[in-house]
């Protein structure tokens, strides 16, 4: 069964058709890529997706859900849970406490005890030290987990990018670019990260990515996005070599 159904998903600025009768159905614990050239519209289909924006045409369907016109806070709590292009991570709290903010989320204690500082106060705030510190062993992070997260080396602040995502408890996990920037090392490290998280936290993942060894090495479907619209949709294998592909995406 489908975990994500989009049907004719569009969207304009202005006169700007930036999303164009997009469609894509992903199945619960693939691994999905979103490719396609600078301005291609991928992006914003991720914004769409989070409820960052609204579409002017279509259905988004999470689970059952039709989540179109929830709130990006709502959507998050419905399941899919993202990473940014450019890192946003809490730069002056530490690593554990970035991943804490995700924990937060679905945490049960109310903010009066919160303020009382009540035993069900401490007692949740110890499971999530635990669940955090579990969290960051995975990435290998554990070590630095009282480090400021703006002293982390710029991999691992994408790996505690994720991590943080991945405490939101999503369904579905929206990683934009999460090679961008790392060196060949550094990406061969996260492909195994990425297929390791999946099938640890038994999650689906939706990836734009422009590494195109990463997105054949790991994604198992593909859809090739060019000026708005789907341009092919398949296998890396068939879709990578599809002559059309080749002369809009990879310019070859
Ligand atoms: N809020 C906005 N207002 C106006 N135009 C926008 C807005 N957001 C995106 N666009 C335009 O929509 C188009 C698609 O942009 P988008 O960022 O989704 O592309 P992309 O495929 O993610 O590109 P890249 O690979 O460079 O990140 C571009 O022409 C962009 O300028």
């Amino acid at each position: 069964m489908a975990l994500l159904e989009v049907k004719n998903l569009g969207i304009s600025f202005g006169g700007l058709r930036a999303v164009d009768d997009f469609n894509v159905n992903i199945n619960k614990g693939q691994l999905y890529g979103l490719i396609g050239p600078n301005g291609a519209g991928k992006t914003t289909i991720f914004n769409l997706l989070t409820g960052v924006y609204k579409p002017t045409d279509g259905s988004i369907i999470l689970d059952g859900e039709n989540i179109v016109g929830k709130k990006p806070a709502q959507i998050n709590m419905a399941g899919i849970g993202r990473t940014f292009q450019n890192i946003r991570l809490f730069k002056k709290l530490s690593v554990l406490d970035n991943v804490k903010v995700g924990l937060h989320n679905h945490s049960k204690y109310s903010t009066l005890a919160g303020i009382l500082r009540s035993p069900s106060y401490f007692r949740e705030e110890k499971q999530m030290d635990e669940k955090a510190m579990e969290l960051l062993a995975v990435f290998d992070l554990d070590k630095e987990a009282h480090f400021l997260a703006s002293n982390l080396p710029y991999g691992k602040q994408r790996k505690l990018e994720i991590a943080r995502a991945l405490a939101t408890k999503p369904k579905l996990l929206l990683l934009d670019e999460p090679a961008a920037g790392m060196n060949p090392n550094e990406t061969a490290e996260l492909m195994d990260t990425i297929k390791l998280i999946r099938d640890k936290f038994d999650i689906t993942i939706l990836l734009i990515e422009h590494d195109m060894k990463l997105v054949a090495g790991i994604c198992e479907q593909i859809t090739v996005l060019n000026f708005g619209t789907e341009l092919a949709s398949g296998t890396p294998e068939v879709v990578l070599n599809d002559p059309k592909v080749i002369t809009a995406y990879l310019g070859e």
